[in-house]
């Protein structure tokens, strides 16, 4: 099936869809005018005939002509009247949404960005309030808010998922609104409270549970399930006093490195260290490709060594790797080392596509550039692999090689046989307006999504080793349709370029 939120490429789709059926409704509603302006002039033209025959209908029968037209209209002119009232101009519509209705999003697509509201506003550290106002950056691009029906529906999505902390803020974000004078249609404040006072109990919070409570039996007395409730958390709470029982704590959202790091508190390097970061141009040691037109190369982190290259593409290559990979994108899986096949996980929302170097010529002219900026042989690399995030789209910390240990038998990427992945080269082709860094959890850096630029770094130590430093995470995307293409390299070709060493430092 079809799947949209997980990349904002693929929802632009979805925009195009929704303007063919609008021209279809249109349409279906031109001919619903149509149909009942002929409809009315009949019935208005009939009208005089009509009233004036009735006043006296013997003498006006009496007429032969008159009661010719009257019998052809009695015995034609109605029935196909009829005919036309009852025909039906739906048709085209519905024949047309009901094609397309299989490509429209389904239920998950609506879990899926609600479960991104709400990562979004735990890495970041927004307020519901902030979130239901959509007060971020590029707010210019706001339409509306988040209704009170919209926020009990990303409440309702997270209680489904047993998230009974955001469920408690969502559904008391619905509340405040209903208080500031929304007037939804599906939802009240009864249903509210009854979530609201529900996971507060779930949370351990009784007291809160009690308020809410409370509230729900003011505007619904009867409510059964309320009122016995209502008993049970006071005689809990009676207990609490007297110390039998202690608040359980909900679950709060984390507030880890690397949750910090996305949001730009990077660790404080030491002014030395930092001063040893150089800029430079580089050649690669003379690579006469490189003499005439050198990198601009910014070294990012020392351990592990990062390194960033400007200006790698033209405006002109990114647009042709996105509209290459466009019509391939697919979610994004995450293979499982073991058993060697590959699943949609929750902690990677993007889609991706491959690309061959004998896609285009300017995907091939690319991997060769690589090969000239880090003197790795390409002949071993995987495919080009772009992606593009969705909403709240991310890939939580992870290494991208295999992990192996040497006693175990199984070669990484037997599949391929080209040995493990030696080195990441992560290009992005598109800016990101908030959120959306690449971010190093053990070591605390942070490369910001710049378009046109290159990040660099060996996943494996000399001695073939994975290098646990090299973890790290594209952090949730605030704002922004954030694309990457990356190219992983492996380690068959390289054991004469990157020289190993025994032991296992860099
Ligand atoms: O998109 C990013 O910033 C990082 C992507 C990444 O780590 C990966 O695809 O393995
Ligand atoms: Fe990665």
């Amino acid at each position: 099936a079809d799947e949209f939120y997980s990349s904002i490429g693929r929802m632009t789709e979805l925009l195009y869809t929704e303007q063919q059926l609008l021209a279809s409704l249109n349409d279906y509603i031109q001919a619903e005018e149509n149909k009942l302006e002929t409809v009315k002039r009949w019935s208005e033209s009939l009208a005089n005939l009509s009233s004036f025959a009735i006043k006296n209908p013997e003498r006006f029968l009496s007429h032969p002509v008159n009661a010719f037209k009257f019998l052809k209209r009695m015995n034609r002119e109605w029935r196909d009247l009829e005919g036309l009232v009852r025909s039906n101009v739906s048709d085209g519509f519905v024949s047309n949404f009901n094609s397309r209705s299989e490509h429209l999003p389904n239920d998950d697509d609506l879990t899926g960005v609600a479960e991104a509201l709400v990562r979004l506003q735990d890495t970041y550290q927004l307020d519901t309030d902030t979130m239901a106002k959509g007060k971020l950056p590029g707010t210019s691009l706001l339409l509306s808010n988040l209704t009170v029906e919209d926020c009990y529906d990303v409440g309702i999505a997270a209680y489904r998922d047993n998230d009974f902390y955001h469920t408690e803020l969502w559904m008391a974000q619905a509340l405040r609104q209903l208080e500031q004078g929304e007037t939804p249609e599906n939802v009240d404040a009864g249903i509210l409270l009854d979530y609201h006072s529900f996971v507060l109990y779930k949370q351990g919070d009784l007291k809160s549970a009690l308020v809410s409570t409370k509230r729900l039996l003011e505007i619904d007395p009867e409510n059964e399930r309320a009122n016995q409730n209502l008993k049970y958390f006071e005689e809990h709470l009676a207990k609490q006093q007297t110390g039998e029982e202690t608040l359980k704590k909900g679950r709060a959202p984390y507030n880890n490195v690397y949750e910090r790091l996305c949001r730009g508190n990077s660790m404080e390097m030491t002014p030395l260290r930092q001063s040893l970061l150089s800029c430079r141009y580089h050649d690669n040691h003379g690579h006469p490709n490189l003499l005439i037109a050198p990198f601009k190369e910014e070294e990012l982190w020392d351990q592990p060594r990062i390194v960033r290259y400007y200006d790698i593409v033209s405006e002109e290559d990114m647009a042709i790797y996105k509209a290459l990979a466009q019509p391939r994108l697919m979610r994004s899986k995450v293979r499982d080392g073991k058993t060697e096949k590959s699943y949609p996980v929750r902690t990677r929302v993007s889609q991706n596509a491959w690309l061959k170097d004998r896609d285009h010529e300017r995907v091939g002219r690319m991997v060769r550039r690589i090969g000239e900026i880090t003197g790795l042989d390409m002949s071993t690399a995987e495919d080009l692999q772009v992606a593009n995030y969705g909403v709240g789209g991310q890939y939580e910390p992870h290494v991208d090689f295999q992990r192996f240990s040497v006693n175990e038998s199984v070669e990484p990427y037997a599949h391929l046989g080209t040995g493990n992945r030696i080195a990441t080269w992560l290009l992005y082709i598109s800016d990101v307006q908030a959120g959306g860094a690449t971010v190093f959890p053990n070591v605390g850096a942070i490369a910001w999504p710049i378009k046109g630029s290159a990040v660099f770094w060996y996943n494996l130590l000399p001695d073939g080793q994975g290098n646990y430093e090299t973890q790290h995470a594209a952090c949730p995307v605030l704002v922004g349709s954030k694309w990457v293409a990356n190219k992983w390299l492996h380690e068959r070709g390289q054991e004469f370029r990157r020289r190993c060493g025994l032991q296992s430092s860099t």
